[in-house]
């Protein structure tokens, strides 16, 4: 399926009906499909499969941050789901995110793209102060992002704030899918580290994560096509 867009919509929905009642106005050109925690503690890999059986790209969210051996198996799960990403935390460690990358080998190039949540875009400096890190989130960031290259994983989760610093020294093909997207107007909520999805696209994001500005839309599909219609150079 040809996927133009680099929408990623997180459906994060209470319910599965209104999730699918979004989907079913949708088609895979318009955005790939992000399923996080709570509608995968909710509803499982069965609501994941009716996704992917709808020939979307879903992204499964759900930040594996354990020991390898535990990771390595969760990953090889979400392949065996035929999702198109999967995530971890960097957090977890070189050798977790080595064995991450081990457990894919076998599914070849129908492998997920594995990919390492750096700093969560709805952190700032005086949360990563709170836990004992006492550099700039951008630092704290990079380096995250050095140790998931190193560990041999396709990009990172960060904030489209970081993205021209990281292409520039961890190069184009790192993949950089970004979080914490606001149109002008929309409401940051519990985001810090945000720009507009234009904005984001200029900096070098690869993929703009966007929840709430289009789920909690009076319409999605309008957000969601002018969001589109914006990124067209
Ligand atoms: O650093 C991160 C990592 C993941 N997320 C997830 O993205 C969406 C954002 O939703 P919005 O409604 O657009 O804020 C959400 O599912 C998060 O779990 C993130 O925001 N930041």
């Amino acid at each position: 399926m040809l996927q133009d867009s680099k929408v990623v919509v997180a459906l994060d929905y209470a319910d599965e009906a209104s999730a699918l009642n979004f989907v079913d106005k949708i088609n895979p050109s318009q955005c790939r499909l992000k399923v996080g925690k709570e509608m995968f503690t909710l509803f499982g890999p069965e609501f994941v499969r009716k996704l992917v059986a709808r020939d979307f790209d879903v992204f499964l969210d759900l930040k594996f941050h354990d020991i390898p051996n535990t990771v390595a198996k969760a990953v090889a799960a979400a392949a065996e789901l035929g999702v198109w990403m999967v995530n971890v935390h960097a957090c977890g460690g070189k050798r977790m995110m080595e064995a991450a990358k081990a457990a894919l080998v076998p599914y070849g190039d129908k492998a997920p793209i594995l990919i390492a949540v750096t700093v969560l875009t709805s952190m700032e400096q005086e949360d990563l102060a709170q836990m004992g890190v006492n550099i700039t989130p951008a630092e704290q960031v990079i380096r995250l992002a050095k140790l998931t290259k190193e560990s041999g994983l396709d990009g990172v989760v960060c904030s489209s704030q970081e993205a021209s610093m990281l292409k520039e020294s961890l190069g184009k093909s790192f993949q950089l899918i970004t979080p914490g997207i606001r149109p002008a107007g929309s409401a940051a909520g519990d985001q810090r580290r945000i720009m507009t999805p234009v904005e984001a696209v200029a900096a070098g994001s690869d993929y703009l994560v966007i929840g709430r500005p289009i789920t909690q839309a009076e319409s999605p599909m309008q957000v969601l096509t002018e969001i589109n219609e914006s990124l067209v150079s």
